[in-house]
């Protein structure tokens, strides 16, 4: 089959071309449909429920309009075809006719109350403020704001968060939600990165949630949170853990340790050697033998992962360009940063799934 532009095909492949443009043009389709099953709160319905839910009964528990229940039906079978449900026998016998819709891993996930639930990711995504700028990109690509966010709402990410409190507090929420995974993952299994530690700053640790975890977790470990006024105007402190206020980018307190968690990828590799630079400084003049930058972030390019993996963390690296100015870095771009600032030596643990813990040290 001959092409426009001369290139002579098989059928097959003009075939699989076609539907893997439509797949592309179509994919926004599977984040509403999840976002739509969000918003009518279909996992927790399914999940009160407590066995397979017929069609039918998900349209009386459901608050919609019961002659639509087509296209629930419809929105079911997106879902399910894309592993958000699947379809069981109702009775362990298998006389009833009709199969019921059950949660799966994925939808596990979405749940209220789970406490490693993705919903308030989910929610704070999918959000218009946070889809709109990706109509803007490239607008962006063509003049001289900093990100596509700007683009569209007028000021920074930071600044819009510092002044739209709905938003302020869906993002936090979907940090909050990843701040239990990292805090349960971390405490675990690496217990050996913070262990001989006296004491320890997170920088830029928003609600405090990984800081409290960690000072849990180790109670000889003294912490002190370091974000910006308006984020730690009110937060009290207890025991090992004591809230500061100030700018990164100026002084960071002494510590044996600096951790920063979800930092460098929203910044350029000139402010986050900039950075690095501020966490040598707090550290240089410990006494301890094991000071360090302990670093929570993804690296892209892994040779060992799937292609999955590998398409996450590339949605990431997007997301930080749209919303903010920074980037998901390959192992090679981290080193970079490391020598740039002073540092001798890094060593990664990949215990985070698509994210790692990286240490480095003066
Ligand atoms: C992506 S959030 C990460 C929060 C937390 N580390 C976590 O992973 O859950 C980035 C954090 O950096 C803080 N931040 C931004 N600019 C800062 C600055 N100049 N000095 C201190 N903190 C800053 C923000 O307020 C926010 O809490
Ligand atoms: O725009 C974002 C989104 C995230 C984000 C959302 C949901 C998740 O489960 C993880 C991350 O994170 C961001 C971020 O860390 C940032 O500094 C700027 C923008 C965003």
């Amino acid at each position: 089959m001959a092409l426009p532009n001369g290139i002579v095909e098989s059928t097959h492949e003009l075939l699989d071309a076609q539907a893997h443009v439509w797949n592309h043009i179509f994919s926004f389709i599977n984040s509403m449909s999840l976002n739509c099953a969000i918003e009518l709160g279909i996992p927790d319905i399914i999940n009160e429920h407590g066995k397979p839910m017929t069609l039918s009964q998900l349209v009386n528990a459901l608050p919609i309009n019961k002659l639509k229940s087509d296209g629930l039906c419809r929105l079911m079978c997106i879902l399910t075809h894309s592993k958000f449900f699947i379809k069981a026998k109702i009775s362990e016998d298998g006389n009833e006719d009709e199969d019921g819709y059950c949660l799966t891993p994925a939808s596990r996930l979405l749940l209220r109350d789970e406490p490693l639930s993705l919903l308030p990711s989910a929610r704070a995504m999918l959000d218009p403020i946070l889809i709109d700028p990706w109509h803007h990109v490239s607008e962006w690509f063509q003049n001289d704001c900093s990100s596509s966010f700007v683009t569209k709402h007028g000021m920074t990410f930071w600044e819009y968060v510092g002044v739209e409190e709905r938003f302020n507090r869906m993002f936090n929420d979907a940090m909050a939600s990843d701040a239990h995974f990292v805090v349960s993952v971390v405490t675990k299994e690496c217990k050996q990165v913070f262990e001989g530690l006296k004491s320890m700053v997170d920088v830029g640790g928003g609600t405090g949630l990984v800081a409290k975890g960690i000072a849990d977790a180790f109670p000889d470990l003294k912490c002190v949170l370091l974000d910006l006024p308006r984020v730690v105007a009110g937060m009290e402190g207890d025991k090992n853990l004591s809230y500061v206020s100030g700018d990164m980018f100026e002084s960071i307190p002494q510590a044996d340790a600096v951790f920063l968690k979800w930092i460098f990828h929203d910044w350029t590799d000139e402010e986050s050697v900039k950075l690095l630079r501020k966490c040598n400084e707090a550290i240089i003049s410990s006494k301890n033998n094991g000071k360090k930058v302990i670093i929570v972030e993804m690296i892209v390019d892994d040779k060992k992962e799937d292609h999955e993996a590998t398409e996450t963390k590339l949605f990431f690296d997007m997301l930080m360009m749209v919303d903010a100015t920074g980037k998901e870095r390959t192992e090679k771009e981290w080193a970079k940063l490391f020598v740039a600032a002073g540092f001798t030596s890094y060593k990664i643990t990949r215990v985070l799934g698509l994210r790692s813990v990286i240490e480095v040290f003066p």
